[in-house]
């Protein structure tokens, strides 16, 4: 990696302490994450993939280790809003419209009257929503709903989107479908996204690179590079060089895993 990483983990550990005694979510995770990169973080319930993007959010506090987000703290990264955060459900006020879900980090933030019309009109379209900004979140189907929290996280125009399994709870074709629109957001925006799933097709699918995690303590166990071209029809799932990466995942995922 030839500029300076986005996001820079080293020896990054957290443990939390509970009434059944300590946690180790992360334990010595080194990790460099170049701009405009895609990477996944694949692992089994409780091996860390959520921490590890809650600690680059600066929304839990690592116990040991470095961790900067565009050359700064994750607080200071917060503060500069370094990134865009999509959560597992869309999270979306029922009160307010798509566009007022879109716009209300920008009244947070302060953004003038002006200026947050025509950025949820910008990032509505740009998750192919132009025209649904007056509807409710109930009008909308739960992939339309996900899409509008991605144009939420993307309204600020952070470099950085985070995204903690997104599309988990939708069903197979629309997420096949979320996956072929989120690559070319990515292709057209540039941006650096940190992506959680459990599933090996969507990580190997969408991402430059794939993070094979396993738990107890909660660590990396593979980094797998992936060597698919940055043009992807879905049904490059059926070519040789994608199966083989998706065998490597499973093969990983099998070596790190405790069946209990
Ligand atoms: N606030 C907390 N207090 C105590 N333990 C926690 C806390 N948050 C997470 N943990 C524990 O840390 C470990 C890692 O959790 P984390 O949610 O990061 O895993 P994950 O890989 O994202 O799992 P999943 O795939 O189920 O979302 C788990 O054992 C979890 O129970």
């Amino acid at each position: 990696m030839s500029a300076a990483p986005v996001i820079s983990a080293s020896s990054l550990d957290l443990t939390f302490q509970t009434n059944d005694g300590p946690v180790h979510a992360l334990k010595g995770v080194d990790l460099d994450i170049g701009k405009g990169e895609f990477v996944s973080f694949i692992g089994p319930s409780g091996c860390g993939k959520t921490t590890f993007l809650r600690c680059i959010a600066a929304l839990e506090e690592p116990t040991g280790g470095t961790l900067t987000v565009n050359g700064m703290t994750p607080e200071e990264a917060r503060k500069a809003r370094a990134y865009g955060y999509v959560f597992q459900a869309a999270g979306l006020y029922p009160w307010r419209t798509i566009a007022g879900n879109v716009r209300l980090p920008l009244e947070i933030m302060g953004f003038s009257r002006a200026d947050q019309k025509a950025r949820a009109e910008k990032v509505l379209d740009l998750v192919d929503l132009a025209g649904f900004g007056g509807k409710f979140p109930w009008q909308l189907s739960g992939g339309m709903q996900q899409r509008a929290s991605i144009a939420r996280a993307l309204a600020f125009d952070a470099d950085i989107l985070l995204m903690d399994e997104p599309f988990g709870a939708l069903d197979e074709i629309v997420r096949d479908h979320l996956n072929e629109e989120l690559l070319k957001l990515w292709a057209r925006t540039g941006k650096t996204i940190g992506f959680v799933t459990h599933s090996i097709p969507e990580a190997v699918y969408l991402s430059t690179r794939i993070v094979v995690m396993s738990p107890r303590p909660g660590r990396i166990t593979d980094v797998i590079e992936s060597p698919l071209p940055k043009e992807r029809p879905l049904d490059i799932r059926d070519t040789p060089e994608f199966l083989e990466v998706a065998h490597r995942v499973r093969e990983g995922l099998r070596a790190g895993h405790a069946y209990d």
